[in-house]
């Protein structure tokens, strides 16, 4: 089920650096939303915080509120690992476990958290998900061989299956293409605008194109110099924020004048 996401004031600190500042923004479910800024503007460590994975770093915190249909997922008692749970992320290089089989990376989630099941709903998990990534019909026949013998493009369409199958509320995704050539990129393309039909998906990207052919909205973060902390400059459906942006350091970022 997709759930809206909504950050409220939040700060993002790596020991005593904030490297994000005082974010506010609503993402509507059954959306794709985009995150674009020039490098260290924060976009990726604000992507992390929205699922608690930013914390797994020594000395890293967020402050403020990050709601998921108006829950405080920093709320004290509230578990990070059920956060990440239901709200996955896919990386910018595709990190399937290289020695499990096909169908025990889609099936690690539950695994790991000890779930036993009949071999039946296993089959229906490992099946439902690679559909879902547009995977299936390439790999159906080598269900038990190695996820690593898998090309770039599908390990990635793997990880994102690996990602639906524990059913997610929302998918973030960090640069999820930079590793990939030209049609691998369009596959992951075509699959994120699928994805957007049962879930919140965010993507960090540098490729602009690439947000103004996937995002229905669009996030620009920036930062005012080296040592000073990213904000989130505008934020608006994506075609305003390419066309007629109401900010001055996005006209000029989307016009190619920096970054
Ligand atoms: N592990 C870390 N420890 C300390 N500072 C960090 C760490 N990771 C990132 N930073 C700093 O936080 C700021 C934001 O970095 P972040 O990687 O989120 O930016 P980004 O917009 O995603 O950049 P890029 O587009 O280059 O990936 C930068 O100043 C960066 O140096």
């Amino acid at each position: 089920m997709s759930k809206r996401i909504d950050a409220i004031d939040l700060n993002v600190y790596y020991g005593s650096f904030l490297a994000v500042e005082g974010v506010n923004i609503n993402i509507e479910p059954r959306s794709v939303t985009a995150f674009i800024g020039p490098s260290g503007c924060g976009k990726t460590t604000f992507l992390r915080t929205i699922n608690r994975m930013h914390e797994v770093l020594p000395g890293a915190r967020a402050e403020g509120q990050l709601l998921l249909d108006g829950e405080d997922i920093y709320e004290s008692g509230v578990d990070p690992v059920t956060v990440r749970t239901m709200i996955g992320m896919v990386f910018q290089r595709p990190n399937p476990f290289p020695t499990m089989s096909i169908r025990d990376n889609i099936l690690a989630g539950y695994r790991l958290n000890g779930t036993r099941m009949s071999k039946s709903k296993a089959d229906e998990i490992v099946e439902r998900s690679l559909k879902g990534a547009n995977l299936w019909k390439e790999v159906k026949d080598r269900l038990d061989k190695p996820g690593s013998g898998l090309s770039g493009g599908q390990q990635q369409r793997l990880c994102i299956a690996r990602t639906i199958a524990v059913e997610p509320d929302v998918i973030l995704m960090d640069e999820p293409c930079s590793a990939l050539d030209p049609i691998s990129t369009l596959a992951i393309e075509d699959l994120i605008n699928e994805l957007k039909d049962d879930y919140t998906v965010v993507i960090v990207t540098h490729n602009m194109q690439q947000a103004a052919r996937v995002a229905d909205k669009t996030a620009f973060f920036n930062i005012a110099g080296t040592g000073k902390p990213g904000k989130l400059i505008e934020y608006d459906e994506t075609n305003v924020i390419f066309n007629n942006p109401a900010n001055k350091q996005t006209e000029d970022y989307v016009s190619g004048r920096f970054g």
